[in-house]
């Protein structure tokens, strides 16, 4: 069987989430955190042999405190975060003590990724050795001026919002965090690209939204309301 080690980046300072005494990915969700949502999905599964938690050191009191015996209980570990999620993962990747045959980054701040999700983009990976999901974007898109009129209209097809999990062959992601660690990006599948490695896009969906702002949480409580 092929071994998946699981990041999950949960370091973020949540500021368009807002104030609050809590950052997103602590925020209760329908009865258990946000980030523990998805911990608890990659922990139990069979092919993931490690999952490591990604926290900032602000959080560290916190998390030990209210998390510890869960993160016993599920089998996780956690590591200290840094200035951007590019520095983050990167910490995540170091402190892996069992690395599996692929490397699996999931945004601790979308609670909403199911199994079937996971399945699709851990398969495409194995095959290809790169995949990401995404959302192919349906809308019609323009570009605004400086001063708020369009400018163009931006053609949609083949335009795609990047999701996680985002998923690698161990050595492909670690060359591109050895290359390109010190030139962060909001998403892991950049500096694979950066490598000239192809990525595949695996089609996502809309209930493994990433908390960002408030709204989200109410949009997300709805759609996960029935399988929780
Ligand atoms: N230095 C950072 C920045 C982000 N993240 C994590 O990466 C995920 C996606 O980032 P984002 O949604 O941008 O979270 P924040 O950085 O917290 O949000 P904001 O940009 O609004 O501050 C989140 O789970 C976040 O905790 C991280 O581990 N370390
Ligand atoms: C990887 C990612 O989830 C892609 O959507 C990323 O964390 C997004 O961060 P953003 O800065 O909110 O786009």
């Amino acid at each position: 069987m092929i071994h998946f080690s699981v990041i999950l980046p949960a370091a973020g300072r949540s500021t368009r989430f807002g104030g609050g005494e809590l950052k997103k990915v602590f925020v209760p969700l329908l009865g258990q955190p946000v980030w523990l949502h998805s911990a608890k999905r990659f922990a139990a599964r069979p092919d993931v042999n490690e999952v490591v938690m990604v926290i900032s050191a602000d959080d560290e009191p916190y998390f030990r405190g209210q998390f510890a015996d869960v993160c016993q209980e599920i089998g996780i570990r956690y590591v200290l975060g840094g200035e951007t999620r590019t520095d983050s993962i990167a910490n995540g990747i170091d402190a892996l003590e069992n690395p599996g045959d692929f490397i699996a980054i999931h945004d601790a701040a979308r609670p909403g990724i199911d199994d079937a999700m996971i399945d699709e983009v851990f398969s495409t990976a194995a095959a290809t050795g790169a995949a990401i999901l995404a959302l192919s974007v349906p809308g019609t898109l323009k570009r605004s001026a400086a001063d708020g009129t369009i400018q163009e209209t931006v053609p949609r097809e083949g335009i795609w919002e990047a999701q996680t999990p985002q998923v690698f062959r161990r050595s492909v992601i670690l060359e591109a965090y050895e290359k390109f660690r010190h030139e962060p990006a909001t998403d892991d599948a950049s500096l694979v690209e950066r490598l000239g490695h192809p990525v595949h896009l695996v089609p996502g969906g809309l209930r493994n939204l990433k908390i960002t702002t408030k709204a989200d949480l109410e949009v997300a409580e709805r759609l996960l309301a029935d399988e929780v």
